[in-house]
């Protein structure tokens, strides 16, 4: 009998890196209950059926944050293996936004620099050598 492989597809996740004219970004600790829970990332979360990337950051951070998203750039897409799931992480870089952020989701969370929180969740570590080298680059235009 031939032998057949079924790879599940990942799932979608948007992720927003809300950036303040001075290139500080939001991050948020994951809430109890969630796996990683302690653990630091941006704001985000599942893509829903029917929902474009857009429209699915949009709803996440009104619902994490309680802030309305105005802009958001596609800055990068990494996959990642956990053992809880297959995830596809579409990050966006937003710029503009109404509302100040609230912790709706009884989370902490902080505006950071250089960003020194921990721990970061794994697939999202990259990312901050990548910002950094962003924000250096906007610092020389
Ligand atoms: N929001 C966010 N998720 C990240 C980051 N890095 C990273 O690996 N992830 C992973 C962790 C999770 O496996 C997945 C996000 O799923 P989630 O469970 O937080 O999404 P959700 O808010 O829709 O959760 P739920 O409705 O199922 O409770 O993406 C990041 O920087 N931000």
């Amino acid at each position: 009998m031939a032998e057949t492989t079924t790879r599940k597809a990942p799932v979608e996740v948007v992720v927003g890196i809300l950036m303040k004219e001075d290139g500080d970004v939001l991050l948020g600790q994951r809430p109890d209950g969630k796996p990683y829970a302690g653990y630091w990332e941006f704001p985000g979360g599942k893509v829903e059926p029917g929902e474009s990337l857009f429209e699915a950051l949009r709803r996440e951070l009104i619902e994490e944050l309680g802030v309305e998203i105005l802009d958001g750039e596609p800055w990068c897409c990494v996959e990642h293996v956990y053992p809880h799931a297959h995830v596809r992480l579409h990050f966006f870089i937003c710029r503009q936004w109404r509302g100040e952020p609230q912790s709706l989701e009884g989370q902490a969370f902080a505006w950071q620099g250089h960003v020194a929180v921990e721990p970061l969740l794994p697939a999202t570590i990259p990312l901050i050598e990548w910002l950094n080298r962003l924000r250096w680059k906007t610092d020389q235009v």
